[in-house]
């Protein structure tokens, strides 16, 4: 299978369908530092990125800004000294859709351009 983090995303759409908790379980496994929570009723994916100082996790956090930007997908994202909260979900889904782990490996891949 193709890297998840290479994989297109699809347009966010209301009727996007949610993974299964078998799909679930297997993208898990692609992005094993990656929580999966449920808020509200909501699942979502979230994790801490620790950083050395509030500079590079606002460069970080700005990193992944653009990524969300390029596909019209947009995580939360809590910046804080030395440390990133990045949660992706699919708001108008309510709910993951495979588009929220191809995300989150973008995400990790952020990592390396520091
Ligand atoms: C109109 C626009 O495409 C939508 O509001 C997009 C924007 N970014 C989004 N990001 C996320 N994570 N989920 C969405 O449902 C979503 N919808």
């Amino acid at each position: 299978m193709t890297e998840l983090a290479a994989q297109a995303c699809e347009a966010c759409r209301a009727d996007a369908p949610l993974v299964s908790d078998d799909e679930l379980a297997e993208l898990l496994r692609e992005i094993p530092d990656w929580t999966p929570i449920a808020r509200d009723g909501v699942m979502q994916l979230e994790r801490v990125f620790k950083f050395r100082n509030f500079k590079q996790a606002l460069a970080f956090t700005n990193r992944v800004g653009e990524i969300a930007e390029e596909v019209g997908h947009h995580p939360a994202l809590l910046t804080e000294w030395g440390k990133v909260t990045v949660t992706w979900w699919s708001h108008e889904a309510g709910g993951l859709h495979k588009n929220d782990f191809i995300m989150a490996a973008r995400t990790d891949k952020q990592l390396d351009a520091d």
